[in-house]
Formats: C-alpha cells, sequence, structure tokens
C-alpha cells in the first residue's frame, strides 16, 4: 500500500478544522486495540484531506435483524439491471425534512416521489438516523444529522457495486468537504478505497482493503470523493450464490439542492465541531494490510478462495512455510489461526458437502452424462469443485439426488423464500439500467458489474440460496445445517 502525500497539498485542518465524526467520541485508534464506542482510522491523509474512520458492532444484532427485516420488506427497492437482464443490486433512497430531490447516479434517477409504503419506510429511516447519530454523535442535535441516504441491497454475493465515487452535484463531494456515512446489515462483504488517477480509475497499488458485518459503520469524510474511489467486491465464484443478502445505508448531506425542490435555498446544517485533534503521529497513514504488510504482495488470484476481486486477481501474499499465494482473509483464516466468520464457515460447508455428492453421481454413468451436459449448457466448468453451489444444488434437484439433511433445509428455505420474495417483489419496482457509453460511462462502468459474465446460458430454474440465511439468521433453519 503506497500512500505517497500529495504534491498539491489541500487546506490543512488547522487552517480550516472539519469537525471528524471519527473523533467525536475521543482520538480515533490507529492500529491499536480499539476500545468499545472508538473508532478505528482505515484511512488518514492530511495532504489530500481524506479521512476514512471505521466502527465495529456500532448496532447490536437484536437491533441489526429487526432494522435489516422491516427495510427489506418495506422499503421501496429500484432494481438495477446490466444490459443482460442481471440485477446488479437494488437501492432505495430516502430523503428527509420536505426534500424532493431525485437521485441519479449514471443514468438511472431514483425518485423520492410516493410509494404505498412510503410513510413506512419513512418512519424505519427516521428511527434508524436517530440510532446511528444520537450514537455516533451524541453532542449535536437532529438538526446536524444528514438529510438523504442511498440504500442497496444484495440479494447475494454475486452483486456489487463497482468502482466509483460519490461525486455527484447533490453532495458536492467533487470540491468540497462531504461526509458520508454507511451502515452494514446482514451478510459481511469486503470493501477496498483506493486513490483515484485522473480518468477515475482506481490505483493498484493504494487499494486499502476492509471488512464490513453486521452492525458496522463506515465513515468517510473531507475530501475522500474528489480523491478516491471505493468499491464493493463481488464475492468469491464458489461464495458468492450462497453469501447471505446485505443492506448498506449510505447517509449524506445534500448541499445542492435540485431546482424544483423547496429547500433549493434553505441552508443545510452540517456538523460544527470544532474537533480537530486526531492522536495521528503522522500526516499520512492507511490501515495495514495484513497479516504480511512487510512481505511482496502480488496481485493474482488466490489459490484458497480462488477470488479476483478487480482486474483477475487481489493483492495476495506468500505467508511462510506455504507456497500458494493467499489473499489476505485466506491467509488469515489458513495461517494465523483467525476463523472465518460462522457464516463464511457454514457456506463452505455447504459447498463441499454439494461438491462431495456431485462428485460422487459422476461416477456413476447415467449421471456423468447428465452433469456433462448440465455443465455444458450452463457454460460452467466441467469439476464441480469449481462451479457456484447454486449451480450444483440447480442439478442435484434436476435429477433428484438431494441429500436428505439438505432436502428439509430446501422445503423449508423455498417456503421462506417464496415469501420474502412475494413481499419484496411488492415493493420493488423493474428498472433497466441502459449502459451508456458518454460521460456517464465512468460512473456507469464503476456501479456496473464487470464486463465479462461467468455464467452465460440456458438454465434450470434456481433456488436463491442467500434466502437460507435469512431463514437461518431468524432461526427456523439451525437444524438444517448438521452435515453428515
Ligand atoms: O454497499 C456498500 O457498502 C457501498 C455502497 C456505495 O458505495 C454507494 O451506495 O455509493
Ligand atoms: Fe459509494
Amino acid at each position: 500500500m503506497v500512500w505517497k502525500e500529495c504534491e498539491l497539498p489541500e487546506a490543512s485542518l488547522y487552517d480550516c478544522p472539519l469537525p471528524l465524526l471519527g473523533c467525536f467520541g475521543g482520538p480515533p485508534s490507529f492500529g491499536h486495540q480499539v476500545e468499545v464506542g472508538q473508532a478505528e482510522t482505515i484511512i488518514w491523509d492530511e495532504s489530500r484531506r481524506c479521512f476514512a474512520f471505521h466502527w465495529r458492532s456500532l448496532l447490536d444484532q437484536a437491533s441489526t435483524e429487526t432494522y435489516f427485516h422491516k427495510l427489506q420488506t418495506l422499503a421501496p427497492w429500484d432494481q438495477l439491471k446490466g444490459r443482460k437482464g442481471q440485477i446488479l443490486r437494488s437501492t432505495s433512497w430516502y430523503v428527509r425534512d420536505g426534500c424532493t430531490c431525485d437521485y441519479t447516479y449514471g443514468d438511472a434517477r431514483v425518485s423520492s416521489s410516493q410509494t404505498k409504503s412510503r410513510s413506512q419506510f419513512v418512519r424505519i429511516m427516521e428511527e434508524l438516523t436517530a440510532t446511528v447519530f444520537s450514537t455516533l454523535t451524541p453532542s449535536l442535535g437532529p438538526e446536524c444529522w444528514p438529510n438523504s441516504a442511498n440504500l442497496n441491497y444484495y440479494a447475494d454475493g454475486t452483486q456489487s457495486v463497482g468502482w466509483h465515487a460519490d461525486d455527484e452535484t447533490l453532495f458536492g463531494g467533487e470540491s468540497q468537504d462531504c461526509s458520508i456515512i454507511s451502515l452494514s446489515l446482514g451478510g459481511r462483504r469486503e470493501f477496498w478505497i483506493a486513490l483515484k488517477d485522473e480518468s477515475m480509475e482506481p490505483i493498484q497499488d493504494t487499494i486499502v482493503e476492509m471488512d464490513l458485518r453486521d452492525g458496522d459503520v463506515l465513515s468517510m469524510e473531507g475530501l475522500m470523493q474528489k480523491h478516491t474511489v471505493h468499491f464493493l467486491t463481488r464475492e468469491p465464484v464458489q461464495r458468492a450464490g450462497l453469501s447471505p443478502p446485505r443492506i448498506n445505508i449510505t447517509w449524506r448531506w445534500i448541499v445542492n439542492h435540485r431546482r424544483a425542490c423547496a429547500l433549493r435555498h434553505c441552508p443545510v446544517t452540517t456538523p460544527s465541531a470544532k474537533i480537530i485533534t486526531s492522536g495521528a503521529n503522522s500526516k499520512i497513514w492507511t490501515r495495514p494490510w495484513w497479516p504480511g504488510e512487510a512481505g511482496t504482495k502480488e496481485w493474482r488470484r488466490c489459490m484458497s478462495c480462488r477470488h479476483n476481486g478487480w482486474k483477475g486477481g487481489r493483492n495476495c501474499v506468500q505467508v511462510e512455510g506455504r507456497v500458494s499465494w493467499l489473499c489476505r482473509r485466506c491467509a488469515k483464516s489458513h495461517c494465523c489461526g483467525q476463523k472465518l466468520d460462522p457464516e463464511e464457515e457454514m457456506v463452505d460447508q455447504l459447498q463441499l458437502r454439494l461438491v462431495s455428492k456431485v462428485k460422487a453421481l459422476q461416477r456413476q454413468e447415467a449421471f456423468s452424462k447428465s452433469w456433462d451436459s448440465f455443465s455444458k449448457a450452463s457454460n460452467l466448468l466441467k469439476d464441480p469443485g469449481r462451479c457456484p453451489p447454486r449451480f450444483l444444488l440447480s442439478w442435484l434437484e434436476s435429477v433428484e439426488e438431494v441429500p436428505d439433511d439438505l432436502q428439509v433445509l430446501l422445503q423449508k428455505a423455498k417456503a421462506q423464500l417464496e415469501e420474502t420474495t412475494k413481499q419484496l417483489e411488492q415493493n420493488t419496482k423493474q428498472r433497466l439500467v441502459v449502459q451508456g457509453e458518454d460521460r456517464t460511462l465512468m460512473k456507469r462502468k464503476h456501479h456496473g458489474l464487470p464486463k465479462k459474465q461467468s455464467h452465460k446460458g440456458a438454465l434450470p430454474p434456481m433456488l436463491s440460496i442467500s434466502k437460507l440465511y435469512t431463514a437461518a439468521r431468524t432461526g427456523s433453519l439451525t437444524h438444517g445445517y448438521h452435515f453428515s
């Protein structure tokens, strides 16, 4: 990770104080043990006026589960689709205090207009905004809280947001200080931040990686949207279709209301505390890539999880005593005894179970032919170990060979899936995002999926296994996860 000081420094914190949210609860941590309620610094770059902080589990599990469920079912979701009809993710838009501004990214516009469930949605968002900001910045009143939020719903790990900056005119982030505060609910996902070059492309050797888990809050402050881009990776193929759903809420301050908005000429109140202390020893600091920060990193596909996060790979290290190149997450879990998240272990076990079942059937001639034609029709690799689990399950279903223990799980998950899908669809407008090749290309490209899709062709109906996790979280499927 190479963050060098900027040659043309931005205004210093002393010349132009910035009320950093990361410093409200006292000095943030710089790579040390984080105290309860304390923020961990992810980026501290005084030369660019870029600051990012992370709060682990700001909301407890009971709250995250409640809000996840309410937002999943009551937010007016817009389903964003790519050119090939694939769902990129769903989004929703919330504004406070009489604002009627729409939100645009690329050429898709999310309206703030009325919907059936809007009043319930607004009530939940008001409550959630109060919960988060009275914890983060207890000394500030509601008039200082953000006046809008963009929500994203990722049904599973195949859905993501490409490299982009939240530099829309509405928030003024392209040229002035702009704070964005994001809350994660549901499944863990990886979030990368990098300095950007003149053409908005991330500079590869400046990527800072982190995990965002259920209840976590991340702030990006100062001129982050001017100098950096961020990216929510897709999960490794083997795991993507099984990863639990995630909702992300990013609060922002609209500082340039649209012409038609009644608040166009109203002054905007943003936090204005005189907090500029930091405890930082240096003017530039990024959270270390762990483990092996000192070791040589190479951009490769991880040899364990096979994740190709961006441009066919990601930062990997050769951990002592092993020949293979591993990504940050696998290096941690393989070599340093650090456990994966329980949900991920469940996914890995399920994948192993599915792969071994498919492999066992493959050894029988009749099934072997069926698998060959299925993998060919679905453009999959023949080796089941290299196939996404949902395809394995689809095939097992198609040959009626779902193991007994998974049968129970499947039936329950299907019932739950139908119910959730019905509720979700009631609140979801279909929107096709047409991908243009103009000035908006950068943003569009950054918000869309990478050009290549790994799986094409006709597929049998598929079970969205991500819903298993919704079920598992509510306890109804707990017993389904015992594997023989
Ligand atoms: O889901 C996330 O964590 C990132 C969302 C994001 O970057 C955005 O909405 O602009
Ligand atoms: Fe963003």
